[in-house]
């Protein structure tokens, strides 16, 4: 097994990307419970992920969902993000909150409503171009509830037509990444339900057109992982929507659910090429916190994917590979369950503290006294977040 200090390098390499959207308020369909202290608006937003940032050194930058993210100035925004030592970056679309949308948005069967949604991915681009963010993440919501209600064929037909309309508009350093959910808020189809049909959609598009996985978004019982080492073959897997659930698309925070899944995951991310600087791959988390305070989540999130892609890295790849090749089966799991079960923990507080950040990021927070500061300024004003 290579040594903790033979990793490091690679470490190095970690860029997690975090969701504006995990600092506001978020519930389920029974309630919402808000928390003092959310921020109100965009810039409030990053203020709480460069906070996360500075207490782990693994956040860089934050990905915006639009409108819910809307500003007048969005180079003003990308300074005020600067001055706070992040950036922006992934551009998430949003065409599932309009009541045109019923239907569903860039496979609708009426012309007019995939064309308003089009104006809105055109608007994404334009922000894009204004922010410097490389991709414009596309998860719709569209679909049917009941058998006979669309026709699924031309409903493919049509989604092709509109993202063949969108990949023409995007640069030439950007990318389209479409992401794909097996249900809900559809529950009889799914326009993009699986692997298969993102990849099949994004390959008729070109090599700037890429698969997102989110982990929420699998049948119980998928091997995600197997799916993971396909796209990356295939070379269209562009991104992560990391999170953690027990049943459905809980959003919970990473690894919290399934450690050695999020493990076997990053396993076959840094076997296949996937990992680090080298790679086109983006980490993004995609999570809310409903009951837990939001920044400590986002921070344990980070800290979480960092533990997990230390002990992936830890895998001694040559004695797994001879352990495959001679048939040994309890040899070669063993190789990596030796490196599930080795404890990074200390050594990564060590490294942390060689790199100027506190040896525990969320004690540190803690002891900084920012949750009881925004608590305290954040008064009036509406908080974001669902239901804002
Ligand atoms: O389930 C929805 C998807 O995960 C999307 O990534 C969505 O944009 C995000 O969850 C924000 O709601
Ligand atoms: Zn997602
Ligand atoms: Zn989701």
């Amino acid at each position: 097994m290579p040594s903790f200090d033979q990793i490091v390098p690679l470490l190095e390499q970690q860029a997690i990307e975090l969701p504006s959207w995990a600092f506001g308020n978020s519930g389920t369909r029974f309630k919402v419970f808000t928390q003092p202290g959310v921020p109100r608006d965009p810039e409030e937003k990053i203020a709480d992920a460069a906070k996360v940032n500075e207490f782990t050194g693994l956040a860089p930058t934050v990905a915006l969902h639009i409108p819910w993210d809307k500003v007048d100035d969005y180079d003003k925004l990308a300074g005020y993000a600067a001055d706070h030592g992040v950036a922006l970056g992934t551009i998430n679309a949003n065409t599932f909150q309009d009541d045109d949308y019923k239907f569903g948005s860039l496979a609708h069967h009426d012309s007019a409503v995939r064309s308003k949604a089009l104006d809105h991915m055109y608007e994404c681009i334009e922000i894009m171009n204004a922010t410097g963010s490389r991709d414009l993440k596309i998860w719709l919501a569209d679909g049917t509830n009941y058998p006979g209600q669309g026709d699924l064929r031309r409903r493919q037909d049509w989604l092709a037509d509109s993202l063949q309309k969108v990949y023409d508009r995007i640069g030439d350093d950007q990318r389209l990444i479409l992401e794909y959910k097996f249900f809900e808020p559809s529950f009889y189809h799914t326009d993009v339900p699986d692997w298969g049909t993102a990849y099949a959609q994004t390959l008729a598009l070109g090599d700037r057109a890429k698969v997102c996985l989110d982990t929420g978004h699998h049948a119980p019982g998928t091997n995600i992982e197997f799916i993971v080492a396909q796209l990356l073959r295939l070379g269209k897997l562009g991104s992560f929507d990391f999170n953690s659930r027990f049943y459905a698309d809980d959003d919970l925070i990473v690894g919290a659910a399934d450690p050695f899944q999020l493990f076997r995951i990053l396993h076959e991310v840094i076997s296949n090429g996937g990992y680090g600087t080298d790679s086109d791959v983006a980490f993004m988390l995609d999570q809310c916190h409903n009951l837990e305070p939001k920044i400590p989540g986002q921070i344990r999130s980070v800290l979480t994917v960092s533990e997990m892609t230390a002990r992936a890295l830890l895998v001694d790849r040559e004695a797994l590979a001879e352990a495959q090749t001679a048939g040994d089966v309890l040899g070669a799991n063993q190789v990596l369950m030796d490196a599930f079960y080795t404890d990074v923990r200390a050594d990564l507080a060590d490294w942390r503290v060689s790199r100027g950040l506190p040896a525990d990021p969320m004690a540190a927070y803690t002891k900084s006294g920012y949750a009881e500061q925004i608590v305290a300024e954040r008064i009036g004003g509406s908080q974001a977040g669902w239901g804002a």
